[in-house]
């Protein structure tokens, strides 16, 4: 059993299946897929009662074999199983047609594709969607797109195997042009968890995750090369602080930005970056610099201009506009060997600038971009949608480029360091979809750095807490409708004692 986190891309998966494969007798690993789909259907039907009405949805291909495996398991009991079956037997894999003749020699019903009216006026406890798994190849066809609308309509649970059919599972996207996916509640995904069902469309379509690992041998796991974030990653920096220390102990943070009519961006970073542990905070702005920030007077306010660029970490970019005055401050920070988080404005300039690219890129202090997709976009020139099409690709290529830690945000946030394992970010909820959660996701960064985390360590921590401040604050009923950035920044701090605390060994730091 690999790491419970290790996430691996969908030819990984056939790797390790074909080496599990040469040791165990056909079918095995089909059975056991169905096996554990059929004990997890058990548990979202529980309230339904021993005659719950169970649909399952049988594909072409081994996904379909697996659905089978399960209907056959689920028929043994009085449950009311219904197959419909979305193949050519004949066309079958030999798998999924042994998988076929046991399903049929069952008690389930097999009802024809064409009677769908009449299939869906029907009360179900439970759908599982064994359509198409990782073979799918091109998007969903006319012959099973009204099936896959019909069942995204139902109230009822829906369980995917493998993945949701129509759901890429190394990206998270709609498989084709004008593709269509399952939209489970449910997915059990078989012998690795899969990338695509945690970022972009992959929390929307996947619903709550379940990995089965099908028992293969722990030798036939190849190393991953992307995992989901997770405490461990960050645990070893989560340090109760020494009595004997100073503000001097827990860093200088300096964020550059704030031009005119939008200060309250560097505002928000730095307040992020004083809640989030660091030892002195500079808000330094691009325009006229406010005296202070009343409901935080402990942040020092000036004009960049007037700053000390030779020591500290920067945060530059929030709300630093694309002024030369910004673009020549910009060229300052970079130069100076300090480490430093770009965000936002920061990004564009570099973006628009083959000067300011080479300096970013041979930074030598640690060095974390946190860009949008849109500020993706723009540093490797393309479209958003194409940095949205493979969200790990293009964070991993960004890293390259720059050679810096890259936290690509948005729904399941990418990380991604040179030469390391990509991190999907597991916390978070569209509360954060609101202007300022981004600058305080910076400050945040800086704020970790300037204690003295390594970049990768920073970047992954920091992308945990806000996400997790932000699920706390949606428990509470605070969002996510409505939620604002600076409402976050307390929850932050209070996720960050926590985890301290907790990871504390009988009150001491080690
Ligand atoms: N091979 C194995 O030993 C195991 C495979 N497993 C399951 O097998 C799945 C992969 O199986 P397959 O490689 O057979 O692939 P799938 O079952 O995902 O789908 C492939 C089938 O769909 C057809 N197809 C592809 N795109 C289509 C489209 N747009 N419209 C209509 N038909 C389309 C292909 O021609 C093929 O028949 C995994 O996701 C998993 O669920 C599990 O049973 C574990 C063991
Ligand atoms: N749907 C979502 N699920 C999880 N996190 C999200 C979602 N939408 C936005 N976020 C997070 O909110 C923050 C928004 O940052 P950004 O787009 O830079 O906004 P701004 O520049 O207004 O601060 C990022 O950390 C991003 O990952
Ligand atoms: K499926």
């Amino acid at each position: 059993m690999p790491s419970p986190t290790a996430l691996f891309s969908a030819s990984e998966i056939r790797d390790i299946e074909r080496a599990a494969q040469t040791t165990l007798p056909a079918g095995t690993l089909m059975q056991r897929a169905g096996e554990a789909a059929a004990e997890l259907a058990l548990e979202l039907i529980q309230s339904a009662g021993d005659t719950a009405n169970v649909l399952i949805l049988a594909g072409p291909g081994n996904n379909g074999g697996d659905a089978l495996e399960a209907a056959y398991r689920l028929a043994q009991g009085s449950l009311e199983v219904t197959i419909v079956l979305c193949a050519d037997p004949a066309r079958q894999p030999l798998n999924a047609r042994q998988a076929l003749l046991r399903a049929q020699s069952s008690a389930a019903c097999f009802v024809d594709t064409d009677l769908r009216d009449d299939l869906f006026a029907e009360k179900w406890d439970l759908v599982i969607d064994g359509l198409f798994g990782i073979g799918l190849t091109r998007a969903i066809d006319s012959t099973v797109r009204p099936l896959v609308q019909a069942v995204n309509v139902l109230a009822c649970p829906v369980l995917s195997l493998d993945v949701p059919s129509g759901l890429d599972a190394d990206t998270g996207n709609i498989v084709g042009e004008n593709g269509i996916a399952i939209r489970a509640s449910h997915t059990i995904t078989f012998i690795g968890n899969k990338p695509g069902l945690h970022t972009a469309h992959g929390k929307d379509y996947a619903g709550a995750v379940r990995v089965a690992s099908l028992d293969i041998d722990e030798a036939c796991f190849i190393p991953f090369h992307a995992e989901l974030n997770d405490v461990r990653l960050f645990s070893s920096h989560l340090r109760l602080r020494m009595h004997n220390s100073h503000k001097g102990s827990y860093g200088d943070v300096t964020v550059i930005g704030g031009a005119r009519g939008m200060g309250g961006a560097a505002i928000l970073a730095a307040r992020a970056a004083a809640k989030s542990g660091a030892g002195r905070v500079y808000a330094a702005f691009i325009d006229d610099a406010p005296t202070h920030d009343s409901l935080q007077p402990e942040l020092m306010c000036r004009n960049a201009v007037d700053h000390d660029f030779a020591s500290g970490t920067f945060v530059a970019g929030p709300g630093l506009g694309i002024s030369s005055t910004a673009r020549n401050i910009l060229e300052r920070a970079l130069n100076a060997q300090v480490p430093l988080v770009l965000d936002a404005d920061a990004l564009n300039l570099i973006a628009a600038d083959t000067k300011l690219q080479t300096l970013a890129a041979r930074h030598a202090s640690p060095l974390i971009l946190t860009p949008h997709p849109l500020e993706a976009a723009r540093l490797l020139g393309v479209s958003s949608a194409t940095i949205q099409d493979d969200r790990l690709a293009a964070a991993r290529q960004l890293a390259r480029l720059f050679n810096a830690t890259i936290v690509l945000k948005g729904s399941g946030t990418v990380i991604a360091t040179p030469g390391d394992n990509a991190v999907i970010n597991t916390t978070g909820n569209p509360a954060l979809a609101t202007a300022g959660t981004g600058d305080v996701l910076a400050g945040m960064c800086g704020a970790l750095l300037a204690q003295g985390w390594p970049e990768r360590e920073a970047a992954v921590g920091a992308a945990w807490l806000h996400g997790h401040a932000a699920d706390v604050l949606v428990e509470q009923g605070i969002g996510p409708t409505g939620l604002t950035a600076s409402e976050l920044i307390p929850a932050i701090r209070a996720s960050l004692n926590q985890l301290i605390n907790k990871n504390a060994q009988h009150g001491r730091t080690l």
